[in-house]
């Protein structure tokens, strides 16, 4: 079984997958950390988005990625890079990479490799890459609400974030729009776990955990 959880920029996707894939007891899988990987190794090596060595770059890299419950691992050989790619900077350039579409390719491809079952999260896993996943959620929130959670995790300041949430909003407005049979959740008004309890009472049944409490 595939579970898709799409939605916007800190909207809780990644959290959200790994406490409904913690239930289910199955991984889940990042999707945006290979765009944003993508984005920091053609920084490193000098590529723009628009460099056609960026994709066999990629490929000849030993970039090794863990979707494991609770939480995606990524490593470039023995680096890990999973925190350096959670960076303004990164932020800033990945739209400019999720853009091409071979370098949407070369994620998709990553992506259909894995054997199911798993929850996979991003912008376009219920359209584009798993359009017959089983369930399919989409989270979004205001803006504000957004940019306050993702002041937590980073140094800059409230207004700085949503602005940048706002223009990568649109930026990634293409790839971005929830699939028709999508179950679309405003997670503001809900708690982490809110949302998660939400997205298990909604699942196929038999496919989530009998309750216990
Ligand atoms: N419903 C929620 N209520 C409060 N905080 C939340 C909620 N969902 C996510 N968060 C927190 O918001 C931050 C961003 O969530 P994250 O899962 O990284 O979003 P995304 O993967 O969509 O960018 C994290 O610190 C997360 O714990
Ligand atoms: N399936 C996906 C996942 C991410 N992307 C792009 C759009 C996002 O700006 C970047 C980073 O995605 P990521 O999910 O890590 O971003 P947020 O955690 O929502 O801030 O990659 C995409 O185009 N398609």
């Amino acid at each position: 079984m595939i579970v898709t959880i799409d939605g916007v920029a800190a909207s809780g996707k990644s959290s959200v997958s790994s406490g409904v894939a913690r239930a289910l007891g199955v991984p889940y899988v990042s999707s945006g950390l290979l765009y944003r990987a993508a984005t920091l190794l053609a920084h490193e090596a000098g590529l723009s988005p628009h460099d056609p060595a960026l994709v066999p770059h990629l490929e000849a890299q030993p970039l090794r990625f863990e979707p494991l419950a609770g939480g995606n691992r990524l490593w470039l050989g023995t680096r890990e890079l999973t925190a350096d790619v959670q960076s303004a900077a990164v932020d800033a350039g990945v739209s400019a990479v999720a853009a091409r579409p071979e370098l949407r390719a070369w994620v998709d491809r990553r992506l259909r490799a894995l054997t199911p079952p798993f929850v996979a999260e991003g912008r376009d896993m219920g359209t584009a890459v798993f359009p017959h996943a089983q369930a399919k959620f989409y989270l979004t929130a205001s803006a504000r609400v957004r940019a306050g959670r993702r002041a937590a995790e980073r140094p800059e300041a409230v207004d700085e974030i949503e602005a940048a949430l706002i223009l990568r909003d649109e930026r990634d407005r293409a790839q971005s729009v929830p699939a028709p049979e999508a179950h679309v959740i405003d997670t503001g008004p809900l708690s982490l776990q809110g949302v998660i309890d939400t997205i298990l009472a909604a699942l196929p049944q038999g496919a989530a955990p009998a309750r216990t409490s």
